[in-house]
């Protein structure tokens, strides 16, 4: 898909393609439609990140709190939306065995209790065994620098799968 046919798009189309760039977050597309037309897949992104970044705490944090956990109950009850069902796969988060899951589920738990929000991470870019590492890693940050580094990470999704939507290889971010 070329970014013409994106600034062809009326709004219903728009939101239909983009409203799960981010994570069950259609709002982002229905507002950033607003600023077509886009000059290329970069500036449709820097429209898509510009309004989670003027965000207020609570906002940012509201995404967060939109995202399935990694491994956690939506994966087991087949309620994952299509795109985090492709990433967690890829991940190798669907074939755990159950020791692994426990794990998680623990780790999840324990970060959503000191933070507020699940745990956040880009799965295409990281693996079954990554995952609780970072998980365990970023369970000692402080809360001010957990919330950036999340959100850096639904930025991370979010490029992913507007290159998967426009045809795009996604860069090294
Ligand atoms: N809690 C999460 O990190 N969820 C997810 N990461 C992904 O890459 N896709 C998800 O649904």
């Amino acid at each position: 898909m070329d970014i013409e046919k994106v600034n062809s798009m009326d709004f219903g189309e728009f939101v239909d393609v983009f409203g799960n760039v981010i994570e069950r977050c259609p709002l982002i597309a229905a507002a950033v439609w607003s600023q077509r037309p886009f000059s290329n897949l970069e500036d449709l992104e820097k429209h898509f990140f510009a309004f989670i970044d003027a965000l207020p705490q609570s906002g940012r944090e509201g995404i967060l709190r939109c995202h399935p956990d990694l491994a956690g109950r939506e994966l087991q009850q087949g309620t994952l939306s299509a795109e985090s069902l492709r990433e967690q796969r890829g991940a190798g988060l669907t074939s755990l065995d159950a020791g692994e899951r426990l794990r998680l589920a623990e780790l999840n738990g324990q970060y959503r209790a000191r933070f507020g929000f699940p745990f956040v991470l880009a799965a295409r870019r990281s693996d079954r065994a990554a995952v609780p590492r970072e998980l365990e890693r970023r369970l000692r940050c402080a809360p001010a620098q957990e919330l950036r580094t999340a959100l850096a990470e639904v930025k991370k999704i979010g490029h992913l799968r507007l290159a998967d939507l426009l045809g795009a290889h996604p860069a090294g971010l």
